[in-house]
């Protein structure tokens, strides 16, 4: 489903909102500042902004009222290097010490002669690593959006032994030696404390392997005009990291005051065994969190007594079980079926025993939340392409696991995270959610949604079956809106998420188990209201 509501990015209120939300390849940056200088803005005088924003940003991280700093900045051969000399000489006049480093014997025109006019100003330039004197902080300016193959050799090393030193380093647009699109390392890469991406935020920044690289990723917005970006991007960008504003409006908040139960939604959940009794509780506690009107859950007949205890409200069904206690047939109440539902959500803890459940559910024309032996059952089943023909819309949560075990046709999880998503959600005319620290979800048009806050204090058994209970809750009261499902499922991510790290923060990374995480569901979504 197309995103129905494209932003009006005409409007300058909006325009925050905008470009938290863009996320482009290098391609697409190198197309956007060529609209921007082909319609007549200098090369040099956007360097001189972009530095000019870079330059007030450092200075507000590291205020000469502190300390006198020594900075060393690292300029490579292109204009990532012209940004960081134009802030060197701006730090060298608000009164930094400077130390200017360049392995490079050529540079680009205006870069080069940013380095002539610095050494003209008595900036100590140097060329040997050996020679840059020991600084308080660091700004990468060796590569940004236009680094083409991997690091070798000297330059190679050189990034080795600034990491070493294991001071701050502040990285211009991208940490050098990442790739722009796949978060790749390409060869070595400098490990930033601070990235400051310039203008939109680049996609591989957003990858997961590129996380222990970009440190804490700032955005400097330098006026693009929105013109430009949706000449490149079209009206509606296809790739965008969720923002509180889209997630808050994709919840089911506030309800209409003349409603009732039903009408808030009726989820029914298919999980637990006599094995995996606490999975059934913790996906249940997060469905309960979403405010659905009405839960049912179906679980082996063996636990009902546990499920009714930790949830009175829900209508807990016990099923006939297997031997070793899976859920051998769904048996819901007298006058009930599938149909009765607004959503299902079917998988975790169910052992890959209760196949014929999970194939009943799949031909339903319910929408249908897939996880965890769920998507197991699935992939030994076979029969993905026949999720295109299903009635109603079908979502899967796989983690990187099982995402290789559903698609092992799909390009690598681990190598490009979204162009994987995409291709699954494409070959599947699903919403598939790849689970990981930046959670991607695609549908098959290609629209993506990128998470792009998390903690890890969410990596922890458990914490994925609280996300399958909350999301088909949300899926269940959504049901009668125009809501694209992907945004559904966005919205789900991101309040996990934002429970996770609001409970990290109060008892530790340590602390949020996935229990406790059901316990901060609520406070996450009040306090992000405010
Ligand atoms: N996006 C924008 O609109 C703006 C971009 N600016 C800056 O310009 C940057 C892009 O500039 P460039 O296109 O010059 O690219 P870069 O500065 O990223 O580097 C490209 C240069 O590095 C060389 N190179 C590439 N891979 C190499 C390797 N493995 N080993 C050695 N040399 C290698 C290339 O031959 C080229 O000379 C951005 O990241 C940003 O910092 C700003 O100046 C102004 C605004
Ligand atoms: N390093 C991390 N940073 C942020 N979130 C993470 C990280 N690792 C895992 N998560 C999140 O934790 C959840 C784990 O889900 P899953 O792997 O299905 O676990 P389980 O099956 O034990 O419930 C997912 O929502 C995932 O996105
Ligand atoms: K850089």
């Amino acid at each position: 489903m197309e995103n129905a509501s494209p932003i009006n990015i005409n409007h300058s209120q909006n325009r925050q909102e905008y470009i938290s939300q863009v996320v482009v390849t290098a391609g697409q940056m190198r197309d956007i500042e060529g609209r921007i200088f082909a319609a007549g803005m200098p090369v040099a005088a956007l360097m001189e902004k972009v530095a000019g924003l870079i330059t007030l940003r450092i200075q507000e991280l590291f205020p000469l009222s502190r300390n006198i700093y020594r900075v060393g900045i690292l300029v490579g051969p292109g204009h990532n290097g012209g940004d960081a000399l134009v802030v060197a000489r701006e730090l060298h006049f608000r009164g930094y010490e400077v130390w200017i480093y360049s392995p490079f014997s050529k540079l680009k025109e205006l870069t080069a002669q940013h380095w002539q006019y610095a050494q003209s100003l008595g900036i100590s330039c140097y060329e040997t690593l050996e020679q840059l004197p020991n600084c308080d902080f660091l700004i990468d300016g060796l590569f940004g959006f236009g680094l083409e193959r991997p690091l070798t050799d000297a330059i190679a090393s050189a990034i080795n032994h600034f990491n070493e030193w294991q001071k701050p380093i502040i990285s211009i647009d991208i940490p050098s030696g990442l790739h722009t699109d796949t978060g790749e390392v390409l060869g070595t890469a400098i490990c930033a404390t601070y990235t400051l991406c310039l203008g939109l935020w680049k996609l591989g920044l957003l990858q997961d392997h590129a996380l222990e690289y970009v440190g804490k990723g700032e955005l400097i917005d330098f006026d693009i005009p929105f013109a430009d970006v949706e000449a490149i991007l079209g009206n509606t960008p296809k790739i965008k990291r969720i923002t509180r504003k889209t997630a808050l409006a994709s919840l089911p908040l506030p309800r209409p005051a003349v409603t009732h139960k039903y009408k808030a939604g009726h989820l029914l959940l298919i999980c637990g065994s006599r094995r995996y009794a606490g999975g059934a509780i913790l996906t249940a506690l997060g469905a309960r969190a979403s405010g659905v009107g009405m839960l049912s859950v179906a679980v082996p007949e063996s636990l009902k007594s546990i499920l009714v205890s930790h949830l009175p409200e829900a209508l807990i069904i016990g099923c006939p079980e297997t031997e070793s206690g899976a859920i051998l047939q769904l048996q819901l109440p007298e006058n009930t079926d599938l149909s009765s539902f607004n959503a299902i959500a079917c998988g975790p803890g169910l052992t890959r025993e209760a196949t014929p459940i999970v194939r009943e559910v799949i031909e339903s024309d319910r929408t249908l939340v897939l996880d965890a032996d769920g998507l197991n059952i699935l992939a030994q089943l076979g029969t993905i392409p026949t999720l295109q023909q299903r009635q109603a819309a079908t979502v899967l949560t796989p983690h990187t696991g099982e995402f290789q075990r559903l698609f092992p046709d799909v390009s690598d999880a681990k190598h490009d995270r979204i162009q994987a998503v995409r291709e699954a959600a494409a070959q599947t005319g699903a919403v598939v959610l790849l689970k990981g620290a930046r959670t991607a979800i695609a549908n098959s048009q290609g629209v993506v949604w990128i998470n792009p806050e998390s903690t890890p204090a969410l990596a922890r058994g458990g914490s994925g079956d609280v996300l399958t209970g909350l999301l088909g809750g949300l899926l269940a009261q959504a049901a009668t809106k125009q809501l694209p499902i992907e945004n559904i499922v966005a919205t789900a991510a991101w309040w996990h998420s934002q429970a996770g790290i609001l409970a990290a923060q109060e008892r530790t990374e340590l602390g949020v188990d996935a229990l406790t995480l059901t316990q901060y569901l609520m406070s996450a979504v009040r306090i992000q209201q405010c």
